[in-house]
């Protein structure tokens, strides 16, 4: 079986593919991004996705590459990460009380096969005071997740429904993945 490389450094990523039991590598990519609003989100993350795999896959070539991107939009508007505290704030404020759609985009390379999907969420969130938006904030969960928010985390009190794949909120299809994988050789060893 081929080896894989995740090219993320996100942990959450890392985390899901270890609980489908797949064997990978990690290479973090040094692909820069830039959240363009003159492409769709649904385009924009499977670009950004396989921004990052390529910039791996170009020293990796004989290895199947996954890299994978997180945006929030609500409205026309897209977040990423917040850049600071008040633009954590002001994220968590505009996503009080509305649903808001999360983009989680996917791109997988070997020599002689590429691969790009999406998947898109709906998060709805109930209305958040001002006490719980800075309560949130001093936890520090905020910094490195799109929209200001983990819904693995504390901000799992921020959440009243969801629509779609939770696990794409978290920053990766796992089920599309694995599915999309198998057609690279790659598949889990299931321990008896
Ligand atoms: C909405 C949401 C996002 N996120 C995370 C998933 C992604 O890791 C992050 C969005 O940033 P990304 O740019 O997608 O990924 P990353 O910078 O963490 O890692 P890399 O670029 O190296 O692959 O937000 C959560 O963990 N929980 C959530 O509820």
């Amino acid at each position: 079986m081929k080896r894989l490389v995740l090219a993320s450094g996100s942990p959450r990523r890392k985390e899901l593919l270890e609980q489908m039991n797949l064997h990978f590598d990690i290479i973090v990519s040094g692909f820069e991004e830039h959240l363009s609003l003159s492409v769709p989100p649904a385009e924009l993350v499977k670009q950004l996705a396989y921004g990052k795999a390529n910039d791996v896959y170009a020293n990796q070539s004989e290895r199947v590459v996954i890299g994978a991107d997180t945006v929030v939009t609500l409205d026309r508007n897209v977040l990423g990460k917040p850049e600071s505290r008040e633009h954590a704030r002001q994220m968590l404020r505009a996503l009080s009380g509305r649903t808001h759609i999360v983009y989680s985009g996917v791109a997988i390379l070997s020599h002689d096969k590429k691969v790009e999907f999406y998947e898109a969420t709906e998060v709805t969130f109930w209305e958040l005071t001002d006490e719980e938006i800075e309560t949130y904030l001093n936890t520090g969960e905020s910094f490195d997740k799109a929209g200001g928010y983990g819904i693995q985390g504390f901000g799992a009190a921020f959440v009243k429904r969801i629509h779609g794949d939770y696990y794409s909120v978290v920053g990766l299809p796992i089920a599309r993945t694995l599915r999309e994988l198998k057609a690279f050789g790659i598949v889990p060893e299931i321990q008896h």
